[in-house]
C-alpha cells in the first residue's frame, strides 16, 4: 500500500475504524473527507478488513487518507445476513487483537482514534496506549438517546412489551427525544432486533469512556437531543453533519448530458422536473418476495416515472420498465437525489439516506425495515414532515397489495395536492437547514473546526 508524504509530515494521525457495513464505512469516509477539506496537516489511517480493502480500496478518497487491512476475522460480508446477531459478536471480539497488532506496525504516532460506536472495543485500546478515542455515532442521535436511556423503558414497563398490545403507548421520558410511540422505537422486541439489543447496549454503555462524540446529524435536525447528550457528557459533542458525500457532488458537478455521466443520470436529464420517483431499500436486509412483487407492480402500475436501485433478482422488473422506469444495480445516490428530474424518494429509511433526502429536500416514502429505521421513518414523517408512511400499521404484517401502493405512489408524487405541496415546502424548509449548517459558520463548520483544534492540540478532557 501507498505511503504519501502526508505520512511523514503531518503532525496529526487519525487512525479510522468503522463498523464494517456499508452506511457505517461510508459516513465514516465521509468524515475523513470532511476533516481533510478542513485541514492539509491530518494523515488518516483507515482500517478495515481485507474483503472490505476488496468493496472499497479503489473508491475516490483524499490523498491523505490510506487504507490498511486487518486479516478477515469475521464472517465475509456475503453472509452475514444469515446470522446477524452472530455477525455483530465477531465484530465485537474477534477484530480489537489483530487491530492492535497494526498498531504495533504503524510507523508514525497516532493522535486520535476515531471509532465506530459498535466498535467499543476501541476505547480500552485507547486507555491501554494513552490514546484519545473519538466515537462516531452513525444512527441518529434520538437513537442513542433511546439505546443510552434504555434503563428508562424498563422502568416504565416498556421492556419487553407486546407491540400488538402497547405499540401506541407514548414514550415521552426519553432525554430530547420528541414523544414516540413504543412501535415507533428501533426494532428491539422481537427477532434478529431482541437478539442484537444487547450487545448494542454493551456497546452504548462505553460511550462515557471516549474522550469525544461525534454524530453525523445535523445540530439543528436533532437539537433537544443533542442538547441532552451535551448537558450528560463530561467531553465535546460534536454534531458534524449531514456526514455524506457533498463534497464529491461539488468536485463534479453534472446534471448536464455529458457523455461522460452514467446512462441513468442522461436518463434523469431527459425526464420533467420532479417527476421522477427513486426507489431504494437499502443494501442488507430486505423485504419478502410477495411483498416485493406487489411493490413492483403498485410502482409501474401508477403510471409515475421511476429509477429503482435493484441488485437482487431482477427478473420481476421484466414485464415493466419501458420508456417510464429504468431498474440499475447501483446508482451514485447523493447525486441522483440532488437531481431535479427526482421529486420523490421510496426508502428503508437507513440513516445515511434519510440525511441524504434532507440535504436534497425531496420528499419521501418512508418503508422502514430492521432497527433504527423506524424511528428514522418516524422522524421524517412526523417531526420534519417531509414524508409519508408507506404501511400505516406498523405492527401487523398484512402484504400491501398492488392497488393500495399505485393509488399511494400516484397521490405522492401529485404536486398540485395541498398535502404534497407542505410536504415539499417543508422539504425546502430542511434542505435550507443542512444549508445553514455546513456553510461557513454553521454549526457543523464550527464543530469539525474545533474538534481539529482539540485533537491537534492533544486535549483529552
Ligand atoms: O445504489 C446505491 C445505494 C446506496 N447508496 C449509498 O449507500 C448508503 C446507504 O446507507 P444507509 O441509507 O444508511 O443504509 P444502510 O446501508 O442500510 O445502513 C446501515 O447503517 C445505517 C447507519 O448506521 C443505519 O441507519 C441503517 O439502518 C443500516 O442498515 C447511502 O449513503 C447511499 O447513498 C448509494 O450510493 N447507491
Amino acid at each position: 500500500m501507498e505511503t504519501t508524504k502526508a505520512e511523514h509530515t503531518s503532525k496529526c494521525h487519525v487512525v479510522v475504524v468503522p463498523y464494517p457495513g456499508r452506511g457505517h464505512v461510508n459516513s465514516m469516509m465521509n468524515l475523513c473527507k470532511l476533516l481533510c477539506s478542513k485541514s492539509t496537516d491530518i494523515l488518516i489511517t483507515f482500517v478495515v478488513t481485507e474483503e472490505w480493502f476488496g468493496f472499497i480500496g479503489w473508491d475516490n478518497k483524499p490523498a491523505n487518507v490510506r487504507f490498511r487491512t486487518i486479516p478477515n476475522v469475521i464472517p465475509s460480508e456475503h453472509v452475514r445476513a444469515k446470522d446477524f446477531p452472530g455477525f455483530v459478536a465477531a465484530v465485537l471480539t474477534k477484530m480489537e487483537a489483530p487491530f492492535e497488532e497494526l498498531l504495533d506496525r504503524l510507523e508514525s504516532p497516532v493522535t486520535v482514534i476515531i471509532a465506530d460506536t459498535y466498535m467499543s472495543w476501541t476505547v480500552e485500546v485507547g486507555k491501554r496506549r494513552n490514546i484519545p478515542v473519538a466515537f462516531l455515532w452513525t444512527m441518529s442521535a434520538s437513537v442513542l438517546s433511546v439505546f443510552y436511556h434504555f434503563n428508562l423503558l424498563v422502568e416504565n414497563h416498556h421492556f419487553p412489551a407486546d407491540l400488538s398490545e402497547q405499540g401506541n403507548e407514548l414514550v415521552d421520558y426519553i432525554p430530547g427525544l420528541t414523544h414516540t410511540r413504543l412501535a415507533d422505537l428501533p426494532t428491539i422486541f422481537y427477532g434478529n432486533g431482541r437478539q442484537t439489543l444487547q450487545l448494542a447496549l454493551d456497546c452504548v454503555s462505553l460511550v462515557p469512556k471516549a474522550q469525544y462524540l461525534l454524530f453525523t446529524s445535523v445540530y439543528e435536525l436533532e437539537l433537544q437531543v443533542i442538547d441532552a447528550f451535551k448537558a450528560k457528557l463530561p467531553f465535546p459533542v460534536y454534531p458534524i453533519g449531514p456526514s455524506i458525500p457533498y463534497l464529491d457532488l461539488k468536485e463534479n458537478s453534472s446534471e448536464s448530458s455529458s457523455p461522460g455521466n452514467p446512462d441513468y443520470l442522461q436518463w434523469l436529464d431527459s425526464q420533467p422536473q420532479g417527476s421522477v420517483l427513486y426507489v431504494s431499500f437499502g443494501s442488507f436486509l430486505s423485504v419478502s418476495a410477495a411483498q416485493m412483487d406487489e411493490i413492483v407492480a403498485g410502482v409501474h402500475d401508477s403510471g409515475v416515472r421511476y429509477l429503482w436501485v435493484s441488485r437482487g433478482d431482477s427478473s420481476r422488473f421484466k414485464d415493466c420498465c419501458g420508456g417510464r422506469g429504468r431498474v440499475i444495480p447501483w446508482s451514485d445516490q447523493l447525486r441522483v437525489l440532488c437531481h431535479s428530474s427526482v421529486g420523490g424518494f421510496w426508502t428503508h429509511c437507513g440513516w445515511n439516506s434519510t440525511l441524504e433526502a434532507a440535504y436534497a429536500g425531496v420528499p419521501v416514502l418512508t418503508f422502514p425495515i430492521f432497527w433504527d429505521q423506524v424511528p428514522n421513518s418516524k422522524q421524517i414523517v412526523e417531526d420534519w414532515k417531509i414524508g409519508w408512511r408507506v404501511k400505516k400499521d406498523k405492527v401487523g404484517e398484512h402484504l400491501m397489495t398492488r392497488e393500495e401502493i399505485a393509488e399511494l405512489v400516484r397521490k405522492f408524487m401529485d404536486f398540485d395536492s395541498n398535502e404534497g405541496k407542505e410536504m415539499r415546502t417543508w422539504a425546502g424548509k430542511l434542505r435550507e437547514t443542512c444549508q445553514l449548517g455546513i456553510a461557513k459558520g454553521g454549526s457543523s463548520d464550527i464543530n469539525l473546526d474545533s474538534f481539529i483544534q482539540n485533537i491537534s492540540e492533544g486535549h483529552t478532557h
